[in-house]
C-alpha cells in the first residue's frame, strides 16, 4: 500500500469577491475560524461587557458567523472553533513574569474587583463557554488557545498542515485583537487569510474596526462578507488544474 500526500487530482474551486481582489480558493484547502464566539466577548455580563467594552455589535456577528456555518458545512469545508482561555487557576495566563499578566483585561478586571476571580475565562464556567448559538457540531474541530494568537501555545497549525489547509476564512471577535493577531501571524506562516468583515465585531471604539478592516486589506490578507461567502460556494467549479 503506498501513502498519497496529495489531494485527488479533481478539486473543487470558489472565487470569493474580496477587496483589494476576489480570492480563487480550492475548497478542501480551505477553512474557515471562528474565533473565541464565547460569552467572555459576545455576551452581555460577559468579560468583555464587564470590562466596559461594548458588545452589543457581536450580535449582528453571531447571526453572520451563523449563516457562514451554514454554508461552510453545507459544501463540506473545515470548521475550526477557537476557544480562549485558561485553566482555572489560571497557571495557563502566566504569572507577572508574562506580558500576557499584565495586558489581559479579563486578568485586570478580576484583580480590580476580586468578587469575579476564577470566573472570567475559566475553563469550564460559562464566560469561557462558546455561545448557545454557535455549538460545535460533529466532525468541527475545537482549538483551545491561552494567548491573543491561535499559533501560539495550541495545535492550530498541526492541525492545519496535516489537513492541507492553506485558505482560512476568519469570522468572530475581536476583530483588532485575536482575529486580526492570528490572521497575521497565519500571513508569516504562508498562509492566505481573509476576513468576512461582517461576521466579527471590535474590542473598542468603531476606528478600531476601521483600522483592522484597512491592515488586513493592505498589508495581510483580504477582505470580504457573508454574503459574498454564500455567492461565492453557490457557484463552486470543479476542475483538474490547480
Ligand atoms: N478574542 C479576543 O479578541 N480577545 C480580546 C481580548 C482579550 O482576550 O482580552
Amino acid at each position: 500500500m503506498s501513502v498519497s500526500t496529495s489531494f485527488p487530482p479533481e478539486r473543487r474551486y470558489v472565487t470569493l469577491p474580496a477587496r483589494p481582489e476576489p480570492l480563487r480558493l480550492a475548497v478542501e484547502e480551505t477553512a474557515v475560524i471562528v474565533v473565541d464566539m464565547q460569552n467572555a466577548y459576545a455576551s452581555p455580563n460577559g468579560y468583555l461587557d464587564l470590562a466596559g467594552f461594548d458588545v452589543t455589535g457581536a450580535k449582528a456577528a453571531i447571526v453572520a458567523v451563523k449563516e457562514t456555518l451554514e454554508v461552510a458545512r453545507e459544501a463540506g469545508v473545515t470548521v475550526i472553533y477557537f476557544q480562549n482561555g485558561w485553566d482555572a487557576d489560571y497557571v495557563e495566563a502566566g504569572g507577572p513574569g508574562s506580558p500576557n499578566w499584565h495586558k489581559s483585561n479579563a486578568l485586570k478586571t478580576m484583580r480590580a474587583r476580586p468578587e469575579l476571580q476564577g470566573s472570567l475565562l475559566a475553563k469550564g464556567g460559562w464566560d469561557y463557554a462558546l455561545v448557545d448559538e454557535l455549538q460545535p457540531r460533529p466532525g468541527d474541530i475545537v482549538v483551545p488557545k491561552p494567548r491573543y494568537s491561535g499559533f501560539f501555545n495550541s495545535q492550530f497549525d498541526s492541525i492545519l498542515r496535516a489537513r492541507g489547509i492553506r485558505n482560512l476564512v476568519f469570522c468572530g471577535v475581536a476583530t483588532n485583537v485575536c482575529v486580526e493577531s492570528t490572521l497575521r501571524d497565519g500571513f508569516h506562516l504562508e498562509y492566505f487569510g481573509v476576513m468576512l468583515e461582517d461576521a466579527t465585531h471590535q474590542a473598542g471604539p468603531d476606528y478600531v474596526q476601521k483600522a483592522a478592516v484597512f491592515n488586513i486589506e493592505t498589508f495581510f490578507g483580504w477582505v470580504s462578507s457573508t454574503a459574498d461567502f454564500r455567492r461565492a460556494f453557490a457557484q463552486t467549479e470543479t476542475s483538474t488544474k490547480a
